[in-house]
């Protein structure tokens, strides 16, 4: 399984891209800005896209998307996203208004997407890799998930707040790969606690909730850009990120646009 950093940003900027990864050719996760950068092929080959809450910075692309690849589809594209995700989206974008009703274009039988509701705990199965709906805490409804093919799974958080439930369950996952938001600096860290967001010093507490016994690599997304230097200087304060140096409790990485994992 291959995981494509499309957008990585919590806000755009030149050369920030909002939230999406592509994992192999044909699931998406989120939808952010960095959808974008795709070719049009690309976009074609995308079957399922798994939302992790409603809000645009996660969602701004679809939209464009289906519209960009809708008259060479033979198939609906399959959004998968908790209950109320999908609600917010037929509501608020899929309205005919904002957007065409793209769940009943062309034909109500026949529609461009079709939605797919999930819950927290759910595991499905999309184009030979298995997907575990994982327990965010946000301002609206919201997930996380897991993917994998057998061999360890590459985790996303989605946005969220300090997660306790998030961690008693990757406790028991074989982890490859964490992608971790810390949106917001700790000079920021009342906006962070009141929009639901990590900051460095809500980051460290939660990282101690991993098993000791546990080692993979730590990659932190979704800093807003403007806080982006400062929020690495605050996390290197309280770790290092080179990996299995001296003293070092967590391997933690940046995250970026443009990057891969094999796994
Ligand atoms: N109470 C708030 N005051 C100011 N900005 C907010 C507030 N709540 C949310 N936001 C911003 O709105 C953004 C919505 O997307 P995010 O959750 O990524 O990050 C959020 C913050 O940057």
């Amino acid at each position: 399984m291959r995981v494509r950093v499309l957008g990585c940003s919590g806000a755009i900027a030149r050369d920030c891209r909002t939230t999406s990864f592509l994992v192999d050719s044909d699931v998406l996760v989120d939808a952010g800005t960095g959808v974008g950068d795709l070719t049009l092929e690309e976009m074609r080959g995308i079957r399922h896209v798994l939302l992790t809450h409603s809000h645009l910075d996660h969602i701004a692309a679809l939209p464009l998307m289906v519209d960009a690849v809708a008259s060479q589809m033979r198939q609906p594209i399959r959004i998968c996203a908790l209950p109320g995700t999908i609600s917010a989206l037929k509501t608020h974008v899929f309205n005919n208004v904002i957007w065409p009703d793209f769940g009943r274009i062309p034909s109500p039988q026949s529609p461009f997407v079709v939605f797919h509701e999930v819950q927290v705990g759910q595991l499905l199965e999309l184009g030979g890799k298995s997907v575990e709906v994982l327990p965010a805490v946000h301002t609206v409804p919201a997930c996380g998930y897991a993917l994998g093919t057998g061999r360890g799974c590459w985790v996303f958080t989605g946005d969220t707040e300090r997660n306790p439930a998030f961690w008693n369950r990757l406790n028991q996952l074989d982890v490859a790969a964490l992608v971790i938001e810390t949106a917001f600096s700790n000079r920021e860290r009342e906006l962070a606690r009141r929009s639901l967001h990590l900051s460095p010093s809500a980051l460290a507490e939660e990282l101690d909730c991993i098993d000791k016994s546990k080692r993979f690599p730590i990659y932190i997304t979704h800093t807003k850009p403007a806080e982006t230097e400062l929020i690495m200087t605050e996390i290197q304060k309280f770790d290092q990120t080179q990996p299995f140096g001296p003293d070092v409790s967590h391997d933690i990485r940046w995250l970026r646009a443009g990057q891969e994992f094999e796994l």
